[in-house]
């Protein structure tokens, strides 16, 4: 077959003929199967035309043939119409006759593609660029036998190419800003652009020239040399704003009321500027060249139709024709000015030129209530205030001898819903510490997101999230009293997700409350989920003692049959972990109704219960140790606030040690000190705290920056040390290796590894039973190094949680 060339012949036509189609190249071969396919495709069509054959020359079949992928029957309905039977008027889109009869392989491939860019007809429809195949280039893509006219309109009639209009591509073009926008970039510029700019910058540069002649003449008049000289002398900042802005005074001055008048009656008028020394001068100033742009004015607002300030024409700066712009801004010193010179005054450290000029400012704040906040802040004399007098008690005496009563926290932890919130609300209900109105209002409150069956619980579920969700998030704080104790509850949430607050809350217990729900199937999900979670943590973090309410009775009809199956599962569990069934006590209880929380059951269905209410279980219980007053003071932080007299404050259980007001505190690990102003104690304020006291103190002569919760407080003397490498004793409740952690102790949580497990131990004695194990089962005991990211206050005794991944890993003591 011979080789055929496709050539424009449309050189004229308005096309981009440089270029080629990309992918075609002027040269292709067509293929062994291309070529056996014309070769039949040619017989047939000749065969099928008959006589008519002879009306079409061969290029012209086989231009045919190309264009309907070697489709007969199409290729002949085209010849006929076309050639055999020509219609009287041409359509538009007939296609012409290729100028050589396709019977070689390479072609020049034509794309209706425009200038700017080779994949998109630029002008399509709506500004944007139609794609070659949406706009008749699909014939394209079979383009080795076309010419580019016939690529527009040979195969209009394929079924494949009526797509509907509104699923043709459309390319926008990217959106460029126009050149000269405020200036805007110069790749952007036209040449007219360029040209209006080059004449814009030669006019100013001569404009510039007589300003600056004019200017130098009118600052003469102003006598200003002096002031200059003055300006080179170091002064502080103060100082020079206040100069600035008295100089400003001077310049932008309140118009005189003649001037308002005149501005009134929309005559100009003269341009005055007082000189420093009084003199007036009148300055021609010019005026502004242009207005502000439209961008100008999107930004900063239409121009004020009234007549401009003439003074304003100081600064040609189109931002001062914005109705927003005001020059008084700086006439006064700024806040921080003023701060600066209060404090300046205060700590006594200001250089004897800062106070001359201090001194010479105070002539200059104008403002009475400049000065007002200046002497305010100076009688804060931060620095200078003494710290709080100690009076040097000896704070264990003053224990021993107090006729005050004990001080009890408990915790109260559980599986989530098993009823912790609503048993403690219910408990300060009846106890009358909260008012059954307040419990009414709370009802009301949730009939409208539909809680109200947790009214109770928003005694102690104060936050909005918690209320929502019907969940407790965080340790809730309460406080009650009976005739010999004062009692703190802390209140744990019960969900798995929030077990971290949990444990905050069980390192500040003395005791605590394991509320299970005896309903059918709660008790048991639970005992598998954080009842079984709570009290393995419970036991590592050093809580002894116990008070199990089996809650929700009324629920299963006070089934005393139900109450045995989960006392005797339970005690089993804990005597297992190695409490003492001496030191846990079971109350059958319904804290919704109330019954057995103060005053006994009433239902006869539970006559078969003689045993304590859970109050009565409550006073029984305490501390499992004596309080460790005799140690070093460790408290730590649990929450940071604002006392309601603006000092800073801190809430936090005394873990060891004694504290009276006047105490220089270390926050570890930050090593900032503290002065105790004051202590309170169940709300009470006291001169002295000791170990076990939930306290909130209010400090002095620190930076809330450098305390934060988890922080350790100690005296000085013998302050708790901070490192990141610990050896812990760690009981796994899962598998231990080496891997990253979180380490818990109460409200510290500090991310780090284990680095290796340095030996199993036996549970009992405690010896080593194997070295460098590769892992610890579940259940084991092991030594393991922890190593941290940052350093916190830890030290040997403590009892720390390991979790990872949500999960509680293990628990022990920090051994070095
Ligand atoms: N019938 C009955 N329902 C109770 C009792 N105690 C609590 N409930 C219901 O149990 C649901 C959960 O009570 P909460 O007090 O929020 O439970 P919780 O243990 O504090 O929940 P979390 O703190 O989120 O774990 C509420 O709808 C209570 O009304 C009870 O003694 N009897």
């Amino acid at each position: 077959m011979a080789s055929i060339q496709y050539v424009d012949e449309f050189e004229d036509d308005g096309y981009d003929d440089d270029y080629e189609g990309e992918g075609y190249g002027e040269e292709g071969e067509m293929s062994a199967e291309d070529q056996a396919a014309m070769t039949k495709g040619t017989a047939d069509v000749r065969k099928a035309l008959g006589k008519d054959s002879n009306k079409v020359t061969l290029a012209v079949i086989q231009d045919a043939l190309w264009h309907y992928f070697y489709d007969v029957e199409k290729s002949v309905a085209y010849l006929r119409k076309e050639f055999v039977n020509p219609r009287t008027t041409q359509p538009a889109s007939k296609p012409p006759p290729p100028k050589k009869v396709p019977e070689g392989t390479s072609c020049t491939m034509f794309f209706p593609a425009s200038r700017e860019s080779p994949w998109a007809s630029h002008g399509a429809e709506a500004g944007g660029y139609a794609s070659p195949l949406a706009a008749s280039a699909l014939p394209a893509m079979r383009a080795p036998a076309v010419s580019k006219r016939a690529s527009l309109g040979a195969f209009d009639d394929m079924p494949w190419l009526n797509t509907p209009r509104d699923r043709h591509a459309v390319f926008m073009r990217p959106w460029q800003p126009k050149g000269g926008l405020l200036g805007g970039g110069e790749a952007g510029m036209s040449k007219l652009q360029k040209l209006a700019a080059a004449r814009k910058k030669k006019q100013d540069e001569k404009g510039a020239a007589d300003n600056t002649a004019q200017a130098e003449k009118d600052l003469g008049k102003l006598s200003l040399s002096a002031a200059r000289k003055e300006d080179e002398a170091p002064v502080n900042p103060l100082a020079k704003r206040q100069k600035l802005s008295k100089a400003a005074d001077v310049q932008v001055g309140v118009p005189e009321q003649a001037e308002i008048e005149n501005e009134e009656a929309g005559s100009e008028p003269p341009q005055t500027l007082p000189s420093v020394a009084g003199e007036e001068s009148v300055v021609e100033l010019p005026e502004p060249t242009s207005a502000p742009s439209a961008f100008a004015r999107t930004l900063l607002g239409p121009t004020p139709s009234a007549p401009r300030d003439p003074t304003r024409n100081l600064f040609p700066m189109p931002y001062t024709l914005s109705s927003q712009y005001s020059a008084d801004n700086f006439s006064t010193p700024s806040p921080d000015d003023v701060v600066f010179a209060a404090q300046s005054q205060a700590g006594k450290k200001a250089t004897s030129q800062a106070k001359a000029s201090a001194k010479k400012n105070e002539g200059a704040q104008k403002s009475s209530g400049t000065e007002q906040a200046a002497s305010d802040l100076s009688a804060l004399k931060i620095n200078d205030a003494p710290p709080p007098k100690t009076k040097g008690l000896n704070v264990v005496k003053e224990f021993e001898n107090s006729a005050s009563k004990r001080s009890v926290s408990f915790v109260v932890v559980g599986h989530v819903d098993a009823g912790k919130s609503t048993l403690m609300g219910r408990l300060l209900t009846e106890l009358k510490f909260v008012e059954q109105r307040t419990i009414d209002k709370y009802r009301r409150q949730g009939e409208k997101i539909g809680k109200q069956s947790f009214a109770l619980a928003w005694v102690m579920d104060q936050r909005s999230d918690e209320r929502e969700r019907g969940v407790t998030i965080d340790i809730a704080t309460n406080h009650f009293e009976t005739d010999v104790t004062k009692f703190t509850i802390l209140d744990a949430p019960g969900h798995q997700d929030f077990v971290p607050n949990m444990i905050a809350g069980a390192s500040q217990a003395d005791f605590a409350v394991l509320v299970i729900d005896a309903n059918t199937g709660a008790y048991e999900k639970g005992l598998k989920g954080q009842t079984r979670e709570h009290v393995l943590l419970l036991r590592s973090l050093g809580v002894q003692r116990l008070v199990v309410a089996i809650n929700k009775l009324d629920m299963v009809d006070w089934s005393q049959e139900r109450f045995n199956e989960i006392h005797h599962e339970v005690t089993g569990f804990l005597t297992g972990l190695g409490f003492q069934e001496k030191h846990v006590s079971f109350i059958p209880i319904s804290g919704l109704n109330g019954d057995n929380t103060v005053k006994p059951i009433e239902n006869p269905a539970a006559a078969w219960y003689k045993g304590t209410t859970l109050i009565e279980a409550l006073e029984a219980s305490g501390p499992s140790a004596a309080r460790a007053l005799q140690k070093p003071l460790r408290m730590a932080i649990s929450e940071i606030f604002r006392s309601q007299q603006g000092s800073q404050a801190i809430g936090g259980r005394i873990d060891t040690g004694t504290m009276q007001v006047g105490d220089v505190l270390v926050i570890q690990p930050s090593g900032e000190t503290a002065h105790i102003k004051s202590i309170s104690v169940d709300g009470e304020t006291r001169d002295w705290a000791v170990a076990g006291y939930n306290v909130n103190l209010s400090l002095t002569d620190i930076d809330p920056v450098h305390m934060k919760v988890g922080d350790i407080l100690c005296h000085p003397q013998d302050a708790i040390a901070t490192g990141d490498s610990f050896m812990m004793k760690a009981m796994a409740f899962d598998h231990l290796l080496p891997s990253p952690i979180d380490l818990h102790r109460g409200r510290l949580h500090a991310p780090g590894q284990i680095q290796s497990i340095i030996a199993t131990l036996d549970k009992a004695t405690g010896e080593v039973i194997k070295k460098k194990p590769k892992i610890v089962q579940p259940g084991g005991v092991a030594r393991v190094k922890i190593k941290l990211e940052t350093k916190v206050p830890l030290e040997a005794g403590q009892r720390v949680v390991i979790r990872s991944g949500g999960e509680t890993i293990a628990a022990g003591l920090i051994e070095s």
